[in-house]
Formats: C-alpha cells, structure tokens, sequence
C-alpha cells in the first residue's frame, strides 16, 4: 500500500488543554483507518486540522506525496478530502439538494443537482429525497444528506466523525457497504468511532490517542473489543451493574395519548400507553424517526397532550409546560446535545441553571443566583468527570462526549422523580458510556422512574427492567427485558426492521 496522508508532529493548543501533540500517523490507500480515543482525546481537533477548520501550532501533513496544510475547509475538499460531522451542519428551513448546494464549489442548478443527488444514493444505496426539508429529517436522515454531499465530491479521504450513533443496526450495514465500496474504488477512510466492535467489523490500521498524544497502533481486526478500550482509557473496564430493588408505586403513567405530528412530515403518535413504577428502567427502542422525538415531545411538556393522557404520581400533569413538569420531578434530556439539550455559547455555568435553576433552588426574588448556578456547574463537572477547564468554559467548546456527560449529569443530579433520555450515551466514550449508565441504574435503585429511549439495543438489554419497541408512532405493550434476545427484539421492533419506516420510505436496502 502506498501512504495517502502523512502527519507528523500536529500540535495544537486551547487555552489550557494540549489538545494534539506531537501526533503523528499515515492513513494508506484504499485503507479505512480508526482512530481510537477517550471523550476530549484530540480526535475531533485531529481531523477538523485536516479539513482546514483548525490551524496546528505546529507540525506538517502531506497528501499523496504533497505538501498539504488547508487553510479553510473549501482548500481541503478542493485537495479531495470530505468529511462527515459529529453534529450536523445543516438548515433545517432549506431543502435537502439546497443544503447540498450550500456545501459545493460550483453547485449545478437545483433540478441537476437533484437528480445527481438520486443518482449517488441509489449507487450507495442510500436512500434520500433531495425535495424533502432538512427539519422534518430524523438525525439519520440527515446523516445521509451530509454523506450524499461528500460522495458528490468524489473525496479521496473521507472523514467521518462517530457517524453511527445515530443509526440503526440496518443503517450502519448500509453506511458500512457504502465505505467499503468506497475504500475498493481506493479512496481512503478515517474514521472516528466509539464503537469498538463497529471499527474490529470495518477497519484495516487504528491509531490510539490519550491526551492528545498517540498512544498506539493496533490492528482492529486481531484486538478484541476490551483491549482496544483498555488501551484508549489506560485502565480496566467495569461494566455497570444495578443494584437489587423491587419496582415500588406508580411513577408515570401515560392513558391512550395521541397527538398529531408537530410538522407535515413528523410521526403522529397513535395511543400510547405505560405505567413505569418507582425504581423501574423502561427501555424504549426503535429506528429513528418513528416517533421518538415526539414521544420525547409529549413529556418534557414541549408538546402538551390533552387532558388524562398523562399522569405523574397521580397528578394530572397533561397539560403542564415544560417548566412546572419540571418543578414536579419530570425531567428530560433530548437527544440533540448542542442546540435543544444546550445552548451551545453560554457557559456551563449558564446552561447548569437553563434547567436546574428551580429544583437547585437558584432563583430569589425572581433572580437567578449566580453563586449557586456556578456551583451546580462544578457539581455535575466533578461527578460526571467532564473534562474542561471549569464551568466558565462555553458548552461548544466541550468535545461531544463531555457535552453529552454534562447534559445528563445536569438532570441526574436534580433528583428527578422520573427521568426520561434519549440516547444517553450518543458519542460517549466506552469508559463513560458504562458511568452513564450505572447513573441512571443507580437513581432507579434509589426510587426514582427512568425511561430510556435509544436505539443501541445493547444498550437496552444492559439496563432496562421492561422493554417496549416504538414503532410508526405505536408503542407496544412492555416486556420484562430479562426474557429478551436480540432476535425477540427485531421481531418486536418488526414493521420497522423489515423494513418500512414510519413515513413509508424504504429504510434499508440490503
Ligand atoms: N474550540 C475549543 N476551545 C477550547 N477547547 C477546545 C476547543 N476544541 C476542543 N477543545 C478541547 O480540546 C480537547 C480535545 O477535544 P476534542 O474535541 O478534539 O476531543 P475528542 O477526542 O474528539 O472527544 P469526543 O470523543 O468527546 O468527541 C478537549 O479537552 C476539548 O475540551
């Protein structure tokens, strides 16, 4: 194999944090290469410094033999470099072939476009409809809108930045099938996941980092998946565990609700029903864009539902705004991170009192206290092990897995009575991911309720007491998880996985 990229010495610093130094590696031809790495390793900084988007302090890259050092993003995808992001770079008001003409030199006129647009997700098999608006795409939607744009590039190295997280099993073989056709038409992959399993099915050469240096190569092919965690964290793995308790009263009960869908191509909601008990995990699965956002929606009181349909310890809280349900004890963590779960320019600081401020007790006199908001901040950072410079640090400037600690610690530590997520662990290191985890196992065995909406179905069986599949908007009667295979789930998630989602497009084509 002949190398494709060669980096050597990249260093780049943030005001206290080394994110890359000294890192140096070779991504061959045709080759798809990991790179492995704890939440704030210097991945993201590594490969926004390829794509022009970061300037090193030092160090050099070549590209195919040449001098490459992009100034801005538009140089790198002229050199032939693509990449995919961990958060979506998209407007939602804007069509899909408009957001894809956003990202092109010298786009074509839109009618081209979209039918090149068919044309590259038919070859890819990726299955996208170019008129359709970015802001009534489910997160894998919108993924593909992002791959389809890259693949119109005709890259040579295409980045993709934990690119599965929000995909189903179905649509990570589709994702996959696409990189592998791209890899033998000899383009190169770097690719960034947490996933480890995923990277052992799909990659050729890893490269480790810790602390912004690299720590490592392995070959994901002969390592299993706990020593390539073992080797990102530097230390053992402990798998959570839930403590002995029995279910106790009531928590959250939802009665026969309906609700029609918040846009033209949302998922309407069709008579749903549950109890979740005290010191209950309810784990919720299915394929995006089946009604989760909505359902999710329904509880943090974004979306009232009519009167009766649901009850928080026996109180009628159907028609309450998002703030009283949650001086009530129901609180929610969305799946989107940066944007709904937080305001990506405010501090840590602002965001710890953007939903603590009334159980925290932040509010006197109707002002918030800023004190307190401050110390929440460093309450969550401690417990959560968020790394970053304090809580003064704004909530974009987090890589995504510490964001996405933070955003959950934020609710745990309000002692909900119920607590509903979704996609807890969405870009979460291994390591993290087992800590989030035993958090929502161990505020369970304290009492509280805990709905788990994911579509890691691994993830699931790991903590849930009962499992219910949503699917087209339907939610299916829970089953105690203990009884479950990951066969009985397909079959339960079934019109879903076989695979017509909610809105009638195929879901996948393999
Ligand atoms: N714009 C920025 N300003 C300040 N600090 C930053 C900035 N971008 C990254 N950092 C810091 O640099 C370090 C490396 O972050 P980076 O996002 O590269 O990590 P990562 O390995 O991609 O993590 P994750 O797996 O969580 O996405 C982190 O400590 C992060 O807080």
């Amino acid at each position: 194999m002949t190398a494709l990229l060669e980096l050597r010495g990249l260093t780049k610093a943030y005001p206290g944090v080394v994110a890359n130094d000294g890192v140096s590696f070779t991504v061959e031809k045709g080759g798809v290469h990991a790179l492995l790495g704890e939440n704030g390793a210097g991945k993201s900084t590594l490969v926004k410094t390829i794509y022009g988007l970061v300037r090193p302090d030092a160090g050099t890259m070549r590209l195919d033999g040449q001098p490459y050092a992009p100034a801005e993003p538009r140089a790198a995808r002229a050199a032939g470099v693509a990449m995919v992001f961990q958060h979506f770079s998209l407007f939602d008001a804007l069509s899909v072939a408009e957001n894809v003409a956003l990202g092109m030199e010298n786009p074509p006129g839109l009618r081209d476009l979209s039918r090149r647009i068919r044309e590259v997700s038919d070859a890819y098999g990726l299955p996208l409809d170019p008129l359709r608006r970015v802001g009534d795409l489910s997160a894998g939607e919108r993924q593909r809108v992002e791959i389809v744009r890259c693949l119109l590039q005709d890259p040579r190295l295409l980045i993709m930045d934990e690119p599965t997280s929000v995909l189903t099993p179905q649509e990570v073989e589709i994702l996959f099938a696409t990189l592998r056709q791209l890899s033998q038409e000899g383009a190169s992959i770097l690719y960034i996941s947490h996933k480890l399993e995923e990277i052992r099915t799909l990659c050729d050469a890893a490269t480790v980092l810790r602390g912004g240096k690299v720590v490592g190569d392995a070959d994901p092919r002969q390592a299993t998946a706990s020593e390539l965690a073992e080797q990102m964290v530097g230390a053992k793995l402990t798998a959570p565990r839930a403590r002995a308790h029995e279910p106790g009263a009531a928590m959250l009960t939802m009665k026969a609700l309906s609700m029609p869908p918040a846009s033209q191509f949302g998922t309407p909601l069709h008579d749903l029903s549950f109890e979740l008990r005290a010191g209950e995990v309810l784990g919720i699965g299915g394929v995006a864009g089946n009604g989760q956002d909505e359902l999710l929606a329904a509880l943090s009181g974004e979306r009232p539902s009519a009167a009766g349909t649901l009850w928080l310890e026996g109180r009628d809280i159907s028609r309450l705004r998002p703030t009283p349900r949650r001086a009530a004890g129901l609180l929610t963590a969305p799946e989107e991170r940066l944007g709904h779960a937080a305001a990506p320019d405010m501090s840590l600081t602002e965001n710890a009192a953007m939903t603590g401020a009334a159980r925290r007790g932040m509010l006197r006199h109707g002002f918030l206290d800023w004190g307190r908001a401050r110390a929440f901040a460093t309450d969550i950072i401690g417990a959560f092990d968020v790394r970053t410079p304090g809580p003064h640090v704004a909530a974009r400037a987090l890589s995504g897995g510490n964001l996405q600690k933070f955003v959950i610690g934020r609710e745990v530590l309000q002692d909900p009575r119920v607590l509903v997520v979704n996609q807890p662990t969405w870009g979460v290191d291994a390591a993290a991911a087992n800590a989030i985890r035993q958090a929502l196992l161990d505020l369970a065995a304290d009492g509280a309720g805990v709905i788990v909406i994911s579509q890691d179905l691994d993830e699931l069986l790991e903590v849930s007491d009962r499992f219910a599949a949503l699917n087209a908007g339907r939610l299916g009667a829970p089953v105690p998880a203990a009884t479950l295979t990951m066969e009985r789930i397909g079959l339960m998630l079934g019109g879903a996985h076989d695979l017509k989602g909610s809105r009638g497009e195929d879901v996948a084509h393999v």
